[in-house]
């Protein structure tokens, strides 16, 4: 049974899939203070929330069975991705449940600024009827500045052409070319916030984003512009945009986001050239019910599958790459976890081979299985794919991928090498059809096994005897030898000799083993 805390309020009818799920003990808590979400989070597998629970570090370093977080949205800047990186737990998101509700909203409130529509309603509420005051500007012919364009800021551009907007728009992903299809101008950020007369913002909120408009922003806008924003609090300075507004540079804004959410007091809501909506952008009954969805699928494909549509934390890669590179997966790992055995010297460097067909694909996720197979020697099952490469790099430990398209007479073949200071192990493996894993190669030598049970790999120098003493001894502790592989570099060079056993080896047996004269070395591996 999974235990599910939902922590912000998600819609009935998105959490439908969950609640149709087997294992699914959902509790629905919507109005827990920080500390007593700490208090509680331990006994669960999965949170999901939207953008009112803080997922802090604090919180993370509680939450000792949690292996997912689902955000009902889009920004995750309300989760501390790194610390849920750190501690293996996958965060997903629903990117595009609440597109069209954000760009509606984006157009409601650009509308509504540029016909004052609620500073008159309220003046009307209060029983004035005031014609004058309450002069807004048209829309068609304006310049709209779009400064983010994305998902949303790119439905915003589409709406906005409707009412005749000309459009510029800045993202560092936009070309030219793809501009020009859309329809709308491109150019630098100094450019886009010099030729509009509304600006509308549609970036998450990052490092880089943060006080984006700012007071020197500001200074480079057209008089008499105005601010629209609908993404996140914090991209704006909202003390430089009161200033702005104050010194009548920015005539009005609207905004759905502040730097403090919630909040019982902001400035900018004294100034009357300020509208304003508590994160509604994405409150429509479609868009809750999307995201809740979307996020409720991912947590239960995660929790009975373990896989994921939309990952944040991890690389999402398309479906039909993953069926292709999903087979690889346990292979992956088994390689790992053989490899680490071969050593008992630091790892300092870790380099996978893809070779044949799997050069063509992405292979970032087979990297982390294979990461993940070596690191679990020493970190357990603590070590999963999401933080297997950041362990891995926490430890000082470089990964290099490589790609050739020719597989040395394999359709495929994944190698893995791994590098201390005095050594260099490696071995290969290869997927055969209908067969599943084989391993081909252990360091330079040739052999073919199926890398599961009791593996011991002796490595010894190549004598007439060795192997009838090797079989002796092990007869005489009761060991069955079930298939076994020899190779050499050369008559009478160093060989190998790979065994499957029977049962585990114990340390005192691999002392026996040892005890030969031409064994250099033993490993027992159980995979
Ligand atoms: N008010 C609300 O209720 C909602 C707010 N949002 C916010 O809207 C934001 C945008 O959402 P989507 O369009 O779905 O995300 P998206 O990821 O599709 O688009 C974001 C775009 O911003 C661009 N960008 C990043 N840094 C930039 C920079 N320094 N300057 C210019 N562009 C930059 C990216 O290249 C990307 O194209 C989200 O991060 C979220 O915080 C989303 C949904 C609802
Ligand atoms: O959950 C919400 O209502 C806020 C949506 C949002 O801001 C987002 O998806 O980024």
């Amino acid at each position: 049974m999974f235990n599910i805390l939902i922590a912000d309020p998600l819609s009935e009818d998105g959490i439908q899939p969950l609640r149709n799920a087997d294992n699914m003990n959902i509790v629905i808590d919507t109005n827990l203070t920080p500390q007593e979400l700490e208090e509680k989070i331990g006994e669960f597998d999965a949170l999901l929330v939207r953008s009112q629970t803080q997922v802090t570090r604090n919180l993370l370093s509680k939450a000792s069975k949690l292996k997912i977080i689902g955000r009902a949205g889009v920004g995750v800047d309300n989760i501390d991705l790194d610390a849920a990186t750190e501690h293996g737990i996958i965060v997903v998101n629903a990117p595009n449940g609440n597109t069209n509700s954000a760009a509606e909203h984006t157009m409601a409130m650009i509308m509504a600024l540029s016909r004052k529509i609620p500073q008159a309603y309220n003046s009307l509420k209060n029983r004035k009827w005031d014609r004058k005051k309450y002069i807004g500007v048209e829309l068609k012919n304006k310049t709209l500045g779009i400064v983010g364009l994305g998902r949303i800021g790119a439905e915003v551009a589409h709406r906005a052409k409707g009412q005749r907007m000309d459009i510029i728009a800045y993202d560092p992903f936009l070309t030219k070319e793809k501009a020009d299809n859309m329809g709308i101008g491109s150019g630098t950020l100094q450019e886009v916030l010099q030729a509009a007369d509304f600006i509308t913002i549609h970036t998450p909120l990052l490092k880089d984003t943060r006080h984006l408009l700012n007071t020197e922003a500001f200074q480079l806008m057209k008089p008499g512009v105005q601010i629209v924003n609908c993404a996140r609090g914090g991209i704006i300075d909202e003390d430089a945009l009161y200033e702005a507004i104050v010194s009548k540079k920015v005539a009005g804004a609207a905004l759905d986001v502040f730097e403090e959410e919630p909040f019982l007091d902001n400035k900018l809501l004294e100034l009357p050239e300020v509208i304003a909506t508590p994160h509604l952008g994405a409150s429509t009954i479609e868009a809750q019910e999307s995201v809740a969805i979307d996020v409720c699928e991912d947590v239960i494909s995660f929790l009975t599958v373990d896989s994921v549509k939309n990952p944040v934390n991890l690389p999402s890669v398309p479906r039909d790459v993953l069926s292709k590179i999903e087979p690889y997966f346990h292979m992956a790992e088994k390689l790992g976890e053989f490899l680490i055995h071969l050593t008992e010297e630091v790892v300092e460097e870790i380099n996978v081979y893809y070779s044949g067909e799997l050069s063509a694909f992405e292979v970032s996720p087979l990297t982390r299985n294979t990461v993940k197979g070596l690191l679990k020697r020493h970190l357990g099952n603590h070590v999963n794919d999401v933080n297997a490469l950041y362990l891995a790099e926490r430890r000082g430990i470089t990964i290099h991928e490589n790609k050739t398209s020719t597989a040395k007479g394999f359709t495929n073949l994944l190698k893995v090498e791994i590098k201390t200071k005095s050594e260099k192990r490696s071995v290969s493996g290869t997927l055969l059809n209908g067969l599943g894993p084989r391993f081909v190669k252990v360091e330079e030598y040739s052999v073919d096994f199926t890398p599961k049970g009791h593996i011991v790999v002796i490595h010894h120098k190549d004598q007439p005897g060795v192997i009838g003493k090797m079989g002796s001894l092990l007869a005489q502790h009761d060991i069955n030898i079930a298939t076994m592989q020899v190779d050499r570099s050369d008559i009478g060079g160093n060989a190998i000799m790979i065994l499957s056993v029977d049962k585990h080896m114990e340390n005192e047996e691999l002392a026996i083993l040892k005890s030969i004269e031409e064994i250099k070395e033993v490993f027992a591996i159980d995979l």
